[in-house]
């Protein structure tokens, strides 16, 4: 691959420049660790480090051009240095045009909110291949180029990465591309440049206070995804969500509402639910559905109202809908010879958890008892440590806290936070047990036959991540190997 410098500037505002600019660029990227020669750098500031410092680095490692924003002190002979006013903001647009400019070639449709996106996008990925189009997804269990599966760190890529993708994704004829949006990633300007076909929030609770510092940054950064949409493009929002319309209230996009409780363009309704799925009334047409919890009944229908926003018919997206099956590690359930039923879900912030309580207690109706395995990552908010203890006592019987990725922090300091949530009657409910392979196995033989073993927070995720290594660990082949199956 090879680009004229000065075409890729194009894209961005130059504030000053040295040296030539009618030069080829043979790749772009923002890690000087990665640089290859003819590569052009962008010095990024970041949280750790501040990639101005790698610019010697990446000229050794044979960088032609660099893009900063800091202008240098230190010049090397026949490289090009270009300043910019926001060097965060350029990579995206960069790589946009050295990538192709993916998002003229195909519709991106980008998905946000503290919870759901995976199932969002990961369904309608799923659901426009039952269409017959070829389809990208960017999510953060795994990103697709059509049927390749290409393994993913994040759950919104950096942004040469993501256009890098994008870009595979058209060039393979994909007419469709589906992708969550991070708050971080809206914040670090990773989709600067991209051009979205439309939006869909699902909702807001508490996360990653830790980064944003306050709740109201989080929102913003939500709303900003929104707040760029084009002219054309459709925002579908989740109006059960007290910030539902906060998040458009600034976008040029067409508004789109859903609602399981008010009035909005697309309704549902429960029929009936059981372990096994659900029977639902879409604006007013039956539909069943093997997904369980009301939350679930939300995304689909979030599903439901973006795939008529692409130009479906109620019809058709209504049977694709009755296809779909549940996503990995999303309220997945593995049932024992002797009757217990384990449940491996995601649930890592302190509304997921009630979600997913509330709905196994509703479909339970007390006929059996609730136990709950779960933790809080280390390195990560630590705010939501003991509202996820008192929620996890609160609608459960048994409570066993336990880790679940402690990276770079002491396991029991983590568990510690958690249980200093809870009073002493609350404890009484409540083991800690450090290990999670023992915790699980524990719950597990606790549990009766008719009783509900909830194991949260890593759903997909085959790791525990400690001290920066991530050693193999799956929740359901624990699960299994309990249960002998
Ligand atoms: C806190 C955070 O979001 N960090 C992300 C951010 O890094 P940063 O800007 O802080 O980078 P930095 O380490 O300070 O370095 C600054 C710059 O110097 C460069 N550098 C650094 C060292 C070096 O030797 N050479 C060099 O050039 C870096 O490449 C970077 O360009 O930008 C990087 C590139 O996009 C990300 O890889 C990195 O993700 C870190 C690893 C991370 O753990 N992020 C998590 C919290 C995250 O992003 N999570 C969200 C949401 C999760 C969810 O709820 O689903 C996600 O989208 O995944
Ligand atoms: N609409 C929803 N409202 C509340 N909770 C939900 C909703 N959808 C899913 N959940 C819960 O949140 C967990 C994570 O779901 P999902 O992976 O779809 O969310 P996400 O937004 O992609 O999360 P992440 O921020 O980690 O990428 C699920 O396992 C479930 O417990
Ligand atoms: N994308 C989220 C996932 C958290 C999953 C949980 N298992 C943990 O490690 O905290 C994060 O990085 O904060
Ligand atoms: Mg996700």
């Amino acid at each position: 691959m090879m680009m004229e410098l000065d075409i890729l500037l194009k894209s961005v505002s130059v504030v000053r420049v040295t040296g030539d600019t009618v030069r080829n660029i043979t790749g772009i990227n923002m890690d000087s660790r990665l640089v290859q020669p003819g590569d052009l750098f962008v010095a990024v500031k970041g949280t750790q480090a501040d990639g101005h410092a790698y610019i010697g680095k990446a000229v050794e490692k044979g960088a032609v051009a660099v893009v900063c924003e800091a202008w240098p002190e230190v010049q090397a002979e026949g490289v090009t240095y270009v300043q910019v006013k926001d060097s965060e903001s350029a990579v995206g647009r960069l790589a946009t045009v050295f990538y192709g400019d993916p998002t003229s070639k195909l519709q991106l449709i980008g998905v946000t909110g503290t919870n759901g996106k995976t199932t969002i996008a990961t369904l309608l990925y799923n659901m426009f291949r039952v269409f017959g189009y070829k389809c990208g997804l960017c999510s953060t269990v795994c990103n697709y180029i059509d049927d390749e599966a290409v393994p993913t760190e994040h759950t919104t890529p950096d942004p040469i990465t993501l256009n890098r993708l994008l870009g595979r994704m058209a060039d393979e004829g994909c007419k469709y591309a589906f992708m969550e949006v991070s708050s971080h990633a809206v914040a670090q300007h990773r989709i600067a440049g991209l051009k979205f076909a439309g939006g869909i929030f699902t909702n807001l609770t508490r996360d990653h206070l830790d980064y944003h510092k306050t709740f109201e940054n989080y929102r913003d950064a939500k709303k900003a995804f929104f707040d760029g949409l084009p002219k054309g493009a459709f925002a579908v929002t989740n109006v059960d969500d007290r910030n539902g319309m906060i998040m458009v209230q600034n976008t040029k996009a067409v508004v789109k509402t859903y609602s399981l409780r008010a009035a909005a363009d697309f309704k549902a309704k429960v029929l009936e639910e059981s372990f096994e799925g659900m029977c639902l009334d879409v604006n007013g047409k039956e539909v069943s559905v093997p997904f369980i919890g009301r939350f679930n009944v939300s995304n689909l229908l979030a599903v439901y109202a973006a795939a008529v926003c692409m130009g479906r018919g109620a019809e058709d997206v209504l049977v694709a809908l009755s296809t779909l099956r549940p996503v990995n590690g999303r309220f997945e359930t593995i049932r024992s010879k002797e009757g217990v039923t384990a449940i491996v879900d995601y649930a890592h912030t302190p509304d997921a958890l009630v979600n997913v309580l509330s709905t196994v207690n509703e479909i339970l109706k007390r006929r059996g008892e609730v136990i709950t395995v779960c933790g809080a990552g280390g390195n990560r908010d630590k705010g939501k440590r003991p509202i996820m203890a008192q929620e996890a006592v609160k609608n459960s019987d048994r409570v066993i806290i336990t880790s679940d990725n402690p990276r770079f922090e002491e396991p029991q300091e983590i568990i510690n936070d958690m249980l200093a949530g809870l009073d002493k009657e609350e404890m009484r409910k409540v083991i800690s047990i450090v290990d999670r392979k023992e915790a699980i196995r524990t719950a597990c033989m606790m549990a009766r036959p008719g009783d509900v073993v909830l194991v949260a927070g890593k759903g997909h995720e085959d790791y525990q991540e400690v001290k920066g290594v991530k050693h193999h660990f799956d929740d359901h082949e624990v699960i299994k190997e309990v249960f002998g199956i």
